[in-house]
């Protein structure tokens, strides 16, 4: 098992009441497996997303990560399996303006100490990036910018892939396209994918799909 959640419950206080936002999520996703997590606005799908990526933690529950209870850990060791083990691909492309594409591609990887030249090149050909490895962020337009960050992501291999609305971004045809490209070369590192999307069209394209509602999971 790759991840596992155990009845996960996280609060948000709100002019000073307390606001429950999960109210026992248990969740499980395997090696190679795709999900899609789907659920109305403000059902809490970017609360679980960003407690399974260890930025926030919850009030009670456990999240195992490749055998590790990551809401018992420190910090600083908690930070270190994110580097290590989980790829994080937002709607917000967040590469950095003063790096070329290049050195944008590289370097998560070379700071989780996992450069493969071989595995980038691979993935610069796959993501039709090419042409642009000396060029700046801002000269990209959106759907090269979330190619890149994609790329990025994948080229420290992590073990377990999770995206927030990754394409919300881009236009329809941009999206499917990126999605699928995205899940193929998740598939082809053997990661785990989670991918939480409003979109029934693309939550389709995941192999298993399980729906948010009222703080819990359905599937
Ligand atoms: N840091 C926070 N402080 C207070 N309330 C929060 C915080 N983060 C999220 N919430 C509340 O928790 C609920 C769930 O938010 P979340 O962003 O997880 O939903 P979502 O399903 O991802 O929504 P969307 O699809 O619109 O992005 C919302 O009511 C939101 O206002």
């Amino acid at each position: 098992m790759l991840l596992a959640l155990k009845d996960i419950r996280k609060s948000f206080q709100s002019a000073g009441a307390e606001v429950p936002v999960l109210g026992g999520v248990s969740l499980t996703l395997d090696t190679g497996e795709t999900l899609a997590l789907t659920g109305e606005s403000g059902s809490g799908k970017s609360t679980l997303l960003h407690l399974i990526a260890g930025l926030d933690a919850p009030d009670a529950g456990a999240i195992v990560i490749d055998g590790t209870d990551i809401t018992t850990l420190p910090d600083a060791a908690r930070a270190e399996l994110r580097r290590g083990s989980v790829g994080l691909v937002f709607q917000q492309f967040n590469l950095i303006p003063s790096l070329s594409i290049g050195a944008n591609l590289s370097f998560q990887a070379r700071l989780a100490g996992r450069e493969d030249p071989g595995w980038t090149e691979e993935l610069v050909a796959r993501l039709g990036l090419s042409g642009l490895l000396h060029r700046y962020p801002e000269h990209l337009s959106g759907g090269q910018q979330q190619r890149v960050a994609i790329g990025r992501t994948l080229a420290a291999r992590p073990k377990l892939v999770l995206a927030d609305e990754p394409t919300g971004n881009l236009d329809e045809a941009t999206g499917d396209a990126v999605i699928a490209l995205m899940r193929d070369l998740v598939t082809q590192t053997g990661a785990g994918f989670l991918m939480v999307t409003h979109s029934n069209r693309l939550a389709d394209r995941m192999a298993r799909r399980v729906h948010l509602s009222a703080g819990r999971i359905a599937e």
